[in-house]
């Protein structure tokens, strides 16, 4: 039986709560995403510490609430990677156990060449490396030349980072849907960026091309019972489009933030699933841990604002895809769990305890909007009886 008109997921995209026990598979063993951005800093998330968010993990500064507002818990993934692609697709209900394939030690050579052929210009870098630090490395010499450059990361993924005034979006784009035609990478990413030597900045005209999921996601579930999508952020990027109805690409997390309130203060019904990126591609990588306690005190701030604006019949799950402890060595994701907090009306404060995938969350989520029996991909298990007891 249908229990909610409207679920909000909100993605904080890289929040980590600790590191997985397969960890030191990826070279992550002891990371702690949330743990340790507040043993570096002061942090002060009220909102979120009412809902139960201390009674998750121990984090310094944020107590165990005796009655928390909210269901908490954290879920383990079951997915053979770290990335946001494949974060979102467990979420949604699609595990993947084959890692989507990466380059290790930089772009293939022949990759590189049959790209340069395709779009008839040679290409900078090809390496394994930070987006920031490329560009300050090759900017002027891409600004000389107007080739792009070209990078990768430890995830799946196929990096284009060109000059806005040099190059244009509009050519930069179409590369990337030239490279997304060829290659079985998770993300094809355009990294567009602006300024001059020694004040490069990349700009929110940022996009990602993924592959569609590989099965059936609770979009698509949701989509055949006719209940609506809504997707804020580069959520409709990570999903190329398939099972939504509405998308609001945003600018900022703060800007994801107040669309949602916006959303949220209109009637409406379904999913809106929201993706905060900032949090990920701002502070985590760039491993800012000032940046990302700010961040997170900002949102704490915005969600004390949704919470009063949700009717009988609505209610928000928070979580995340991945870690990317900013305290960490490297520039890369982290292997961790993630934390589950769900409130609103309809929701009993009850403990959730540690799932074995994200995709209970998709299961959950399906079964509270539309009902177990459509749910028929390679579901996790559905938390939706625990969170809303029949009255
Ligand atoms: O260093 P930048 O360009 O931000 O790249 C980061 O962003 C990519 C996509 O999230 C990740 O794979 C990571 O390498
Ligand atoms: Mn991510
Ligand atoms: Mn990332």
């Amino acid at each position: 039986m249908k229990k909610l008109d409207r679920l909000f997921i909100i993605v904080l995209d890289s929040l980590g709560v600790g590191a997985l026990p397969d960890a030191e598979e990826y070279g992550d063993l002891g990371a702690n995403t949330l743990g340790h951005i507040a043993e570096a800093l002061p942090l002060k998330l009220p909102v979120m510490e009412s809902l139960g968010l201390g009674n998750i993990l121990d984090v310094r500064g944020i107590s165990p609430a005796s009655a928390p507002r909210g269901a908490w818990g954290k879920a383990a993934s079951r997915t053979k990677g770290k990335d946001s692609t494949v974060g979102h697709w467990e979420l949604a209900g699609v595990p993947v156990d084959q890692p989507l394939p990466t380059w290790p030690q930089g772009i293939d050579s022949a990759v590189i060449r049959d790209f340069e052929e395709a779009i008839g210009r040679k290409c900078l870098g090809g390496g394994v490396a930070s987006g920031t630090q490329i560009i300050a490395e090759l900017g002027a010499r891409h600004v000389e030349t107007g080739f792009p450059i070209v990078y990768t990361s430890a995830d799946s993924v196929f990096q284009i980072a060109a000059h806005e005034e040099v190059v244009g979006l509009e050519k930069l784009y179409h590369w990337c849907e030239i490279a997304r035609k060829t290659l079985s990478v998770g993300r094809v990413i355009a990294r567009p960026f602006i300024g001059q030597e020694g004040s490069w900045q990349r700009t929110a005209n940022r996009h990602d091309y993924a592959l569609p999921a590989p099965g059936k996601t609770m979009l698509d579930a949701l989509q055949e019972k006719g209940c609506p999508v809504v997707a804020v952020g580069k959520i409709a990027d990570l999903f190329a489009g398939r099972g939504i109805d509405e998308s609001w690409p945003t600018k900022s997390n703060d800007h994801g933030m107040d669309k949602t309130l916006e959303i949220a203060r209109q009637e409406g019904k379904g999913l809106v699933f929201v993706n905060l990126v900032d949090f990920d591609s701002v502070y985590g990588h760039r491993r800012d841990v000032r940046g990302y306690r700010d961040a997170l005190e900002s949102f704490d701030f915005r969600l004390g604002a949704l919470l009063p604006l949700l009717r009988n019949d609505e209610a928000v799950l928070i979580t995340a895809d991945h870690g990317c402890d900013p305290v960490f060595k490297g520039t890369d994701h982290t292997r961790e769990y993630v934390p589950i907090l769900a409130a609103g009306p309809p929701m009993s404060p009850v403990p959730l305890g540690c799932r074995n995938s994200f995709a209970d969350i998709a299961a959950s989520a399906v079964d509270l909007l539309v009902g177990p029996a459509v749910w028929s991909g390679p579901a996790g298990e559905s938390f939706a009886d625990t969170l809303v007891q029949e009255g």
